[in-house]
């Protein structure tokens, strides 16, 4: 409703801005340029904002050395793949090999392993969601795993997802850093309890999964004109958990700082892009925990993490699509990682 007051504000702002208008035409330079100057001067503090995040971003990456062993760079367990999806903890699992982790670990549905295992040699495949041990199953391999992406390509099936619940438990029961992701974010909605006020986890929601998210967790819906107040507002009601809203912009948010990713990508939207962010995520988040805040001054390292991902995957999106155009898919993408991370990262 608007309000007398509301009405008398919007009259004077109109009046205040038609004044200005006159003034300048009269005597200064147009209100377009004003406009523009001051547009540019807010790009141009973003864009000085995002190098210095990427800057942070950098000084979390292991060097590469000659004297390190298998394993110490990363090893990685994707928690997803089911009948229906196999491609998307594909993506992950190799995103995170591609990126650097050393060893990329699958827990996956048993009709989704064989298919998995023939799309890569290089990812460690276990048919274990769907076992009744699938918890003791994966809690064997949780002491030498350093991070957990929980969600691609998983489905909805409940058996399924009782068992996810149980492996999320046994994963904060040991401290070790979460990525949930897609259907993942299904069971958080579901059951916000589990992952309230876990300082090691972050939830990558695209724009569904964010509204889903947030209806379920603050009772409402959120207010589309203020998305960085909402994802602060969905990260605090989650006991400051991490959130990335992912979309033209990628906004994320630690319940106490947002960040703004706008790294160029393109317009091509194919499907499996989510997964190969959610997947070089679980590395990144291991990293900056490792490196501590330190070597982020002081801000999150999961934010860092996560500005990393965001960033590379827009710029993987946009090199595969200076090459393939329309016909880009996800694959063209995945092929664009080191190139990538050595544009942005290695500068
Ligand atoms: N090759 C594969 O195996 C793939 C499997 N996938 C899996 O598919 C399952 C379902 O994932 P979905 O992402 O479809 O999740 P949802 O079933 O929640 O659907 C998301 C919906 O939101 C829509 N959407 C996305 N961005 C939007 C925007 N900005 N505005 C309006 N609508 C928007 C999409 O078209 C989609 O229909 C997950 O397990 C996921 O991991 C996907 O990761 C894609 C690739
Ligand atoms: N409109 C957009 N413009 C530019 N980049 C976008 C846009 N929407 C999403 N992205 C980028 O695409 C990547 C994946 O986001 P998206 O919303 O497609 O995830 P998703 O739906 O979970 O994908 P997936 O199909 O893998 O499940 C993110 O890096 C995001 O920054
Ligand atoms: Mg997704």
């Amino acid at each position: 409703m608007v309000t007398r007051a509301g009405a008398a504000t919007a009259v004077a702002g109109a009046v205040v801005v038609a004044l200005l208008s006159a003034a300048l035409a009269l005597y200064g330079p147009p209100l377009d340029a004003v406009l523009e100057r001051a547009f540019s001067l807010r790009k141009a503090h973003s864009i000085k904002d995002m190098e210095n995040t990427l800057q942070l971003v950098r000084n979390i990456i292991p060097p590469l050395s000659s004297t390190k062993h298998k394993g110490q760079d990363g090893r990685i367990g994707v928690v997803g793949g089911c009948q229906e999806y196999t491609g998307a903890p594909y993506f992950a699992a190799i995103s995170a090999l591609k990126v650097g982790a050393d060893l990329s670990h699958v827990f996956c549905a048993s009709a989704a392993a064989p298919v998995i295992k023939a799309y890569s040699p290089e990812l460690i495949v276990h048919p274990v969601l769907d076992s009744p041990n699938a918890v003791r199953e994966v809690e064997k391999w949780l002491p030498r795993l350093h991070a957990l992406v929980v969600g691609p390509g998983l489905g909805r099936d409940d058996a399924l997802l009782r068992n996810v619940q149980g492996i999320l438990e046994a994963s904060k029961a040991r401290d070790i850093p979460v990525v949930i992701d897609a259907d993942g974010l299904w069971l958080v909605a579901q059951q916000p309890a589990l992952i309230h006020g876990y300082r090691k986890a972050v939830l990558t929601p695209n724009h569904m999964e964010f509204s889903r998210l947030y209806d379920a967790v603050l009772r409402g819906p959120m207010d589309s004109d203020d998305s960085h107040g909402s994802v602060l507002r969905l990260s605090q009601a989650l006991g400051n958990v991490t959130v990335v809203q992912k979309g033209e912009r990628d906004i994320l948010s630690n319940g106490q700082q947002v960040l703004v990713c706008s790294q160029e990508g393109s317009s091509r939207r194919c499907g499996g892009q989510g997964d190969l962010l959610s997947g070089s995520l679980g590395v990144l988040v291991h990293w900056a925990l490792l490196a501590g805040p330190e070597k982020t001054n002081g801000s999150s390292p999961l934010l860092v993490a996560a500005f990393g991902a965001c960033s590379l995957t827009r710029q993987c999106n946009h090199q595969a699509f200076q090459k393939h155009g329309r016909s880009t898919t996800t694959s063209d993408m995945i092929a664009e990682v080191g190139a990538a991370f050595s544009k942005l990262f290695e500068t």
